[in-house]
């Protein structure tokens, strides 16, 4: 069926690789996006409101002036290490500007949506793998914003009706095959790029964050996920509200945990490059692994991810750090 799909946060890194889908599904999309960290080069020749989630009015303006069927909602702040150091604007950019957009859908009635939630809302984990039934504990401001609104949608599905599906991103990393878009953050915290860049000279070389975690190396674990992949989950998601009242949650990973040394040993490997690195203290906010049980968004979802090999991952990845279109590094 096809559908207006509004994408908050479109020109960003995952949210780019959204609307490619959504449009190669059919779908009509546009895009609200402040720029702040998004690119327009990401979404050329898509609709873009420009505007700011901490701004009513601008989302107003939106579903007055675009039929809305479904809105999906990757736009926040993302960085886990500054979440500690700036509670304030974490709370305020994903937590305020979220319930200003659910106000704006409810003036417009406009009743479903699909959240952008986060493994940080596990904190520490109790299992090695991390399903649904795991209980919440997020360690840092950033998984206590993605907690919150889950929580909002949840009281907000008993108070007004309001369908949700609410989907936890492990560790989101690759780009899209074609080399068009890919991820361009700056500055540039995630561990995948930060290795390729230093791969490519880039950077002269990494920290790794921790070496005395009880992990089989010493050095955090953590579940790697296509982006692609991703967002093929939205859409199935957007098919789910179809038929499921209430508000629902899934873990997406590939159930495959690799620890930083072996990331950057299997770029390492990829590229044919040397990547320097030293060890560095624990970076504030880290758990030591979290990887993730999908199983209930392959039953219930029908998600079945095409991208899972860590190596396609990184290969993805390299193909667009190797001659970015856009971003910081672009034409460098
Ligand atoms: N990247 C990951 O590994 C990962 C993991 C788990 C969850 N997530 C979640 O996925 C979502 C997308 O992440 P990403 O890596 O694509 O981030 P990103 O920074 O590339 O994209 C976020 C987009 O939202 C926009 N934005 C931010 N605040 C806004 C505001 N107040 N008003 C309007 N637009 C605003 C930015 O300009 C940007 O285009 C986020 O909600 C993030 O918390 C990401
Ligand atoms: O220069 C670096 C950067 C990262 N790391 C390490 O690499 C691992 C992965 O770190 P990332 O910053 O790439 O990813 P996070 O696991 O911290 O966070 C990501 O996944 C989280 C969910 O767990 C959040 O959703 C968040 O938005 C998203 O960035 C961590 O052990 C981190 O300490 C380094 O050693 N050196």
């Amino acid at each position: 069926m096809k559908r207006n799909i509004l994408v908050c946060g479109g020109a960003g890194y995952i949210g780019s690789h959204m609307v490619q889908l959504l449009l190669e599904a059919g779908h009509d999309v546009v895009v609200f996006d402040n720029l702040s960290s998004g690119h327009v080069e990401a979404i050329l020749g898509v609709p873009l409101e420009r505007g700011d989630l901490l701004n009513p009015q601008d989302l107003d303006a939106v579903f007055k002036k675009h039929k809305v069927d479904a809105v999906i909602h990757f736009a926040a702040l993302i960085a886990v290490g500054e979440s500690v150091e700036k509670p304030d604007l974490y709370y305020r950019n994903n937590v305020t500007g979220t319930l200003n957009l659910l106000d704006a859908m409810r003036k417009a009635g406009v009743d479903r949506i699909v959240f952008s939630s986060t493994a940080a809302v596990f904190g520490n984990p109790q299992r090695d793998l991390i399903d649904e039934t795991h209980p919440l504990g997020p360690i840092n401001p950033y998984g206590w914003s993605k907690r919150m609104v889950e929580q909002v949608l949840s009281d907000m599905a008993t108070a007004y009706g309001l369908r949700s599906v609410a989907l936890r991103y492990f560790n989101a990393a690759g780009a899209h095959p074609n080399g068009l878009i890919g991820e361009a953050h700056s500055p540039e915290t995630h561990l995948v790029p930060l290795v390729l860049l230093t791969a490519l000279g880039i950077r002269e070389k990494l920290s790794v964050f921790g070496s005395d975690y009880e992990t089989r190396d010493g050095t955090c674990i953590r579940d790697y996920i296509h982006v692609l992949d991703l967002a093929s989950a939205h859409l199935l998601a957007l098919d789910y509200m179809d038929t499921h009242e209430g508000a629902h949650r899934f873990n997406l990973g590939n159930g495959n945990g690799f620890t930083n040394l072996e990331v950057i040993q299997t770029a390492k490997r990829l590229t044919n490059r040397p990547i320097p690195y030293d060890m560095a203290p624990r970076r504030a906010g880290d758990s030591a692994t979290l990887v993730a049980d999908s199983t209930r968004a392959k039953t219930e979802l029908g998600w079945k991810p095409k991208f899972d090999a860590l190596e396609t991952i990184i290969e993805t990845a390299w193909r667009w750090h190797h001659e970015p279109k856009y971003g910081p590094f672009a034409g460098k």
